[in-house]
């Protein structure tokens, strides 16, 4: 495809990015009219939104637009798998300047549609409006199939805490990106295009998760969510994380120690949830801990001492 965003216009655009999206027969009507009609045999809709900003969570120099694609959506679609939710149906509220190649809009969009595919949902509709600063800012939309949603607040002291999906793969991929470097390849691309484990959400829901969240900012600060919000604390032990040699090495290089990825780097999307003690976990969970009382202020600790640097990605934080 030749020539820019401007050049194509509004609906040029508009035409260019849903001639990309298969027909879904679950969609009672996509894009292309005033709203799209899903279908929501639950009677209840899960709903969760998200925003991507060129400079402060991808870069046009790290990531391809194909690439971003897969993140924006992964971001959203594991909000709404982490509720115990299967995905359905996802919006793109999407900013772009004029002088665009016209590629970079439908690339991405290409990564939308292929992200939702794996996630099983599709893409509904969205909006394109011309600015100064690339911004996805996404909708998306879950099934909870008749179950409750796994909330945050629902952890209670002796259950233990698992974890399923990546840890510190996209921080250290970040690591080696910041410091100019493009390898290793495995973590590069972890950072580019993480692997939410999706069917994990409701796999846990069914299994009996009582609190539940995917994993953006980083693990202690994630916990720090629920801890919050269930009034327990949440305790961790290290020993109980394994660092991949290979992320031992790029910490040596960089002088990180690869914990503090694993403990606080946000953007893998891991599945981390709370289940009762006798719940007998398949293989794919990793217990990391356990949930006790409060007693004062609830907190995450690592090895029985409160994590002492930051547990994760805060926007108005010192990063
Ligand atoms: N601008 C906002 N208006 C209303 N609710 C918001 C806003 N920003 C965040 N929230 C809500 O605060 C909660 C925490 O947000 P966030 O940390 O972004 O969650 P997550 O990491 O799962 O995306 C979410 O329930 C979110 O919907
Ligand atoms: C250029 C660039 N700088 C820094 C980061 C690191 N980073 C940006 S946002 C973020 C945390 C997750 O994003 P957020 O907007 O907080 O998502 P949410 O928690 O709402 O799901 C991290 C680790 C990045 N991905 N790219
Ligand atoms: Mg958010
Ligand atoms: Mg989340
Ligand atoms: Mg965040």
């Amino acid at each position: 495809m030749k020539g820019t965003v401007g050049e194509l216009g509004e609906f040029g655009l508009i035409r260019e990015l849903t001639a990309r999206l298969p027909s879904t027969p679950a969609v009672e009507l996509g894009p292309g009219d005033d709203a799209a009609v899903v279908a929501a045999p639950d009677q209840r809709v899960v709903a969760t939104t998200d925003i991507l900003l060129e400079g402060r969570h991808f870069r046009r120099d790290w990531s391809t637009a194909y690439d971003v694609g897969r993140k924006a959506a992964a971001q959203n679609l594991a909000d709404v798998a982490a509720m115990g939710a299967v995905p359905t149906a996802l919006l793109l509220g999407l900013v772009v300047p004029a002088d665009l190649p016209a590629t970079w809009p439908v690339e991405l969009m290409d990564g939308i549609r292929d992200e939702c595919h794996v996630a099983g949902a599709a893409v509904v509709g969205g909006d394109v409006v011309r600015g100064d600063v690339i911004t996805v800012a996404i909708t998306a939309l879950g099934d909870l199939r008749g179950k409750d949603a796994v909330t945050r607040s629902g952890a209670k002291p002796g259950d233990v805490v698992a974890v399923t999906g990546w840890l510190g793969w996209s921080a250290a991929g970040h690591a080696v990106l910041s410091r100019g470097f493009r390898s290793p390849r495995a973590f590069v691309e972890a950072h580019r295009r993480p692997e939410p484990p999706y069917h994990a959400g409701p796999a846990a829901a069914e299994l009996g998760a009582t609190s539940m969240t995917d994993v953006s900012d980083g693990l202690v600060a994630d916990l720090g969510h629920i801890a919050e919000a269930s009034e327990v604390r949440i305790d961790l032990k290290a020993a109980d994380f394994d660092v991949p040699a290979q992320m031992s090495d790029i910490g040596q290089a960089v002088g990180v120690d690869p914990l503090q990825w694993v403990l606080s780097g946000g953007e893998d999307h891991a599945i981390v949830a709370t289940f009762p003690p006798e719940v007998k976990l398949p293989a794919r969970w990793r217990v990391i801990g356990e949930v006790g009382r409060a007693g004062g202020k609830p907190q995450v600790t690592v090895d029985g001492a409160p994590w002492d640097t930051a547990g994760g990605w805060d926007h108005f934080g010192e990063q």
